[in-house]
């Protein structure tokens, strides 16, 4: 008998489908028959790739209500900020219909008289994407769109906890057209899949979001095969607060970061870093705030911030809290949970930490919930100094009205995204990913497309 995959509602703990797992056999036969589509789907134009594309995305907004709840249901995020995701993942399928078009080569001058040399771009081949369970779609259409844009074919994992979403919207790619080899979905657990993707030669790229100690595992495994790889993996955004910020800016920006899905967001701000002489009416401003978020099932139209997605989660939070507890800081709000062992469902109030040591654990592991502690500066130096304390370098943010100090704490911070002023600053449009142990190469932009692209050089003699 076939392994079963039961996926749960994380606000209640209900069953919502069972799925059968694909067995070890049938998932290398689904990689190779995405590595022998690739020939068909490469020799395709520009154009018409770029038109299926097209298609995809009309249809997904036109079914944009459904996949929203169906996030809601398996990942519990409040449905407008699902609705927003479907929104999210659709903009990364518009932006690559269009770079599809834009793969362009060159030619270069030839030392000689009688060479003539010319630099083109071809799809690497087949590409396997691991993705995660805390953006089930965006974090899907973020690998696919600019693969299948630059011809190459597609196969990806989703998360244990949210396979639904994906299910659907590759339902409704091949509904437009999409060749059913060319974009394929396997289940099974992380490590089986995970083993098959990297030692399989016909994959030749792997990209993967999810926690570190993983992305660092699929780099060595993908070594004994050359694989390409592109690495999102954790973060542990720091927020500097200047002493000339405009604090309501900061404390409404600071809000909607963190507490998006929960906090189960790999760019969510996780340490707050608040000069001195502010850091009194910044955080009452903050506590404020955060005592006005309503947490219950992403279906309550009130409710603000979701479940947490398992248990594992749970704990690695609780324990994150009580450890900052255990060395004498101040809980100014939060510090309650709702949580059902039996049932499956676990809840975690918006919590504010003050009075913590540097040196507490959530100052120093990503956290991936709605918690969020304050410590003081008092030169930007120091600052500095604290937010890179961390082997993450994804986001950073900083607020501040001195464009002096903002230059100089752009330059400064070791971190692939930098919001100024500005706690949203993902999009399709732009480069995102992180430095050191937060991963390797970047999705979405210009930049987005050429992981998914090999070089090759011709000299002809002439
Ligand atoms: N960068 C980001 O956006 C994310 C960061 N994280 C961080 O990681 C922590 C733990 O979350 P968790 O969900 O366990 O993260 P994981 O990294 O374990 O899971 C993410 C994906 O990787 C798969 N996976 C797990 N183990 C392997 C493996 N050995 N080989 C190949 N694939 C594997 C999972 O599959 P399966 O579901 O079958 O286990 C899932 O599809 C979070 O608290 C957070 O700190 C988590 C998710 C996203
Ligand atoms: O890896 C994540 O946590 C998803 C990225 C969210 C974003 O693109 O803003």
């Amino acid at each position: 008998m076939a392994q079963l995959v039961y996926v749960n509602n994380p606000a209640n703990g209900e069953l919502i489908h069972t799925l059968q797992y694909d067995s070890e056999e049938a998932i290398v036969s689904k990689v190779e028959s995405a590595a022998a589509a690739f020939s068909s789907w490469k020799q395709r134009s520009a154009h018409e790739r770029a038109q299926l594309l097209n298609s995809w995305a009309k249809c997904i907004r036109e079914n944009r209500q459904e996949i929203g709840e169906l996030i809601t249901l398996e990942n519990g995020k409040p449905l407008p900020e699902a609705l927003g995701e479907v929104d999210y993942a659709v903009s990364y399928i518009d932006w690559y219909a269009e770079e599809a078009k834009r793969i362009y080569g060159r030619t270069v001058p030839a030392h000689v008289p009688n060479k003539r040399i010319t630099v083109t771009k071809e799809p690497i081949g087949l590409v396997a994407a691991i993705t995660p369970w805390n953006f089930p779609a965006a974090m899907m259409t973020r690998k696919a769109a600019p693969a299948l844009a630059a011809g190459c074919t597609f196969i990806v994992k989703p998360a244990e906890e949210t396979p639904l979403t994906t299910i659907r919207l590759i339902e409704l790619a091949h509904s437009v057209g999409i060749p059913e080899d060319a974009l394929q979905y396997v289940l099974n657990e992380g490590p089986i899949v995970g083993e098959i993707f990297t030692s399989h030669k016909a994959i030749r790229k792997i990209t993967f979001t999810g926690s570190t100690p993983v992305g660092k595992l699929l780099m060595e495994q993908s070594a004994q095969t050359v694989k390409h790889v592109t690495m999102e993996l954790g973060g542990h955004a720091p927020i500097i607060v200047a002493k000339d910020a405009d604090l309501n800016v900061a404390v409404e920006q600071t809000v909607t970061a963190k507490f998006r899905n929960a906090g189960q967001t790999c760019v969510s701000p996780n340490r707050l870093i608040v000069h001195e002489e502010i850091a009194e009416e910044f955080t009452k401003l903050l506590v404020d705030k955060v005592q006005t978020l309503k947490v219950g099932n992403g279906f309550d139209p009130d409710v603000n911030v979701g479940p947490i997605i398992n248990k594992k989660g749970f704990i690695k939070i609780k324990e994150q809290i009580e450890d900052a507890v255990n060395r004498g800081a101040t809980l100014a709000c939060g510090n309650g949970y709702d949580i059902d062992d039996e049932k499956g469902y676990y809840f975690v109030l918006p919590t504010v930490i003050t009075d913590i040591p540097l040196d507490a654990k959530i100052m120093h592991e990503e956290t991936f919930g709605p918690v969020i502690p304050v410590v003081t500066f008092t030169t930007l130096e120091e600052a500095v100094t604290i937010a890179n304390d961390s082997p993450y370098g994804l986001a950073a943010y900083f607020f501040t009205e001195n464009y002096k100090d903002g230059l100089y704490l752009s330059e400064n911070l070791q971190y692939g995204i930098i919001g100024w002023n500005d706690g949203a600053p993902s999009g399709a449009h732009i480069p995102f990913g992180g430095m050191k142990d937060s991963g390797v190469g970047r999705e979405g932009g210009s930049e987005g497309i050429e992981p998914y692209l090999e070089t090759k050089y011709l000299s002809v003699g002439v």
